[in-house]
């Protein structure tokens, strides 16, 4: 059985691949912007104004709609990717380099949507600077994921 699933995976694989980037980019998109609309709505927006509730549909709706969907899809091909035989081996440093990378993404996922969570309570107690700041975090780990993927040290 598990013979004729790696078969299923190893034939797949460039489809597998090319899925997984495809969802990379998009919610990469969604972890590049929803930080910059929160710079925004922060140094621009007076809370329960009519645009105050425009931005939190539009970041609602980034998250939940772009954001949500792209992630699970890139942990879905990406631990398929992890499954095929011979692409991974975890004797190497750059697994772990992704590995470490990925969860921290995620965890910046989960960070950006309890901040989106303040905005809809109206307890936004962060600055625009500070958010500008976190901003750097999915650049950074960006680097370390496409380094580490790609060279493959
Ligand atoms: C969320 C969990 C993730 C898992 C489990 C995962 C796992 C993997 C694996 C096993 C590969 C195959 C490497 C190969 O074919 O040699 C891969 C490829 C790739 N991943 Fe991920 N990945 C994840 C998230 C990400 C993220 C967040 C990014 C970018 C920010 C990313 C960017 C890429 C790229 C660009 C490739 C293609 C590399 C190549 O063609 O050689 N991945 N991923």
């Amino acid at each position: 059985m598990w013979d004729m699933i790696t078969d299923i995976l190893s034939d797949y694989y460039l489809w597998t691949k090319t899925l997984h980037i495809i969802s990379v980019i998009t919610w990469m998109a969604g972890i590049f912007y929803l930080p910059r609309l929160f710079v925004y709505h922060t140094e621009s927006v007076k809370t329960g104004s009519e645009t105050d509730t425009l931005f939190q549909t539009m970041e609602q709706k980034l998250l939940h709609v772009i954001m949500r969907p792209a992630m699970y899809s890139t942990w879905t091909f990406g631990l398929l990717l992890v499954f095929t035989p011979g692409i991974v081996d975890w004797l190497e440093i750059w697994p772990w380099v992704k590995a470490a990378s990925v969860l921290t993404m995620t965890w910046f996922h989960f960070w950006l949507a309890a901040r989106r969570i303040d905005f809809t309570e109206g307890r936004n107690s962060r600055t625009g600077k500070q958010f500008r700041m976190m901003n750097e975090v999915p650049t950074l780990l960006m680097f370390l994921i496409v380094f580490s993927v790609v060279l493959k040290y």
